[in-house]
């Protein structure tokens, strides 16, 4: 067998390209592998409709997946966030690299944090997580609705067509738009999108008909893994799929490796809107080995707490 080239599907999109490109190089790193990019067109590239109507950011994951399944590609990078919680089948997350800073971030006009944004001020963002907690904070922000990249969206504030954007800080470092922060917002206040920040690293599955080269390939990918970045994810993936909640319902969720009683432990919060907008927010710590567990219970305390009272957009899975 001679050292392959690899192909790497991506989106076309600059903030997939970079991700893409960012695991690419990393691999060829730590393997010595070299690495083509290779681009994949989706639907959500071209319509520029409402996510929603499109059935959520799962049209950019498909797509790139169809194309790994059909042998195209050997593997994709996604951001974790935009990835169903149900497995698909055929494909391993054969990597969980280590993760970029989870939290959102404000771009406001005049350097405006959010605390210091006038009454009235329009903030624009399309994600019902972000919207319930900017409402939430009782700063008297008017929440209107954006599409677009992370381009697009900067530009709304440029041009003056809303006063800030909220954005995750992960994005906006890989794309090198640092300086337009205005405030990377406290989890205190916002807490991120279940596994916001991390990045998903894909191949087809491992099965008895793999190929040598498939089997070569998938364990070259898992020495990309960080073991305490995808316990995180888990945990908070957990809280997300207990709760059926799709991949734009008004949930949020952190976790955090921390010191505990018994060596590392999982700190998890979470964060859900019921269906007046009113947030319920808790959070509990574990092992680590139980990040799964320690979402579900989370989740479960969180429902408990709703008391059937949920929002219109948990009930449309993956809206
Ligand atoms: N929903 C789109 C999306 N998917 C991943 C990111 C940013 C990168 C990340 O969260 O890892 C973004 C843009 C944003 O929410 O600002």
């Amino acid at each position: 067998m001679t050292t392959p080239v690899l192909r790497l599907g991506t989106r076309r999109s600059k903030l997939a390209r970079t991700q893409s490109k960012l695991v690419g190089e990393r691999l060829t790193a730590v393997t010595g592998i070299p690495v083509e990019l290779v681009d994949i067109v989706t639907e959500g590239d071209v319509n520029r409709a409402p996510l929603v109507t499109m059935g959520g950011a799962g049209v950019f994951v498909s797509a790139v997946r169809d194309a790994l399944l059909r042998g195209e590609v050997d593997f994709v990078v996604h951001s974790l966030k935009d990835l169903p919680t149900t497995p698909e089948p055929g494909i391993d997350l054969v990597a969980v690299p280590g993760r970029e800073d989870p939290r959102d971030a404000l771009i406001a006009r005049d350097n405006l944090t959010l605390g210091e944004l006038p009454v009235g001020s329009k903030v624009a963002t399309g994600s019902p997580r972000r919207q319930v907690q900017l409402e939430a904070l009782g700063f008297g922000i008017e929440v209107i609705g954006i599409r677009g990249n992370v381009g697009t969206r900067i530009e709304a504030v440029t041009s003056g067509a809303a006063d800030a954007v909220v954005l995750a800080n992960a994005g906006l470092r890989r794309l090198g738009e640092t300086d337009r922060i205005t405030e990377v917002i406290d989890p205190l206040q916002m807490l991120p999108a279940p596994g916001q920040g991390a990045l998903a690293v894909e191949c087809r599955a491992i099965t008895a008909t793999s190929t040598d080269q498939e089997r070569f390939i998938a364990k070259a990918l898992a020495e990309l893994d960080d073991a305490e970045s995808r316990a995180c994810v888990i945990a908070e993936r957990a809280v997300l799929s207990r709760a059926e909640a799709g991949c734009s319902a008004p949930l949020g969720a952190l976790a955090e490796v921390v010191e505990g009683d018994a060596g590392l432990e999982l700190s998890l919060a979470a964060v859900l809107a019921d269906a007046d907008g009113h947030l319920i927010r808790h959070s509990v710590q574990g092992r680590v080995v139980d990040a799964r567990t320690l979402g579900e219970e989370l989740a479960d305390l969180l429902l408990e707490r709703i008391d059937g009272n949920l929002p219109t957009t948990m009930s449309t899975k993956g809206a």
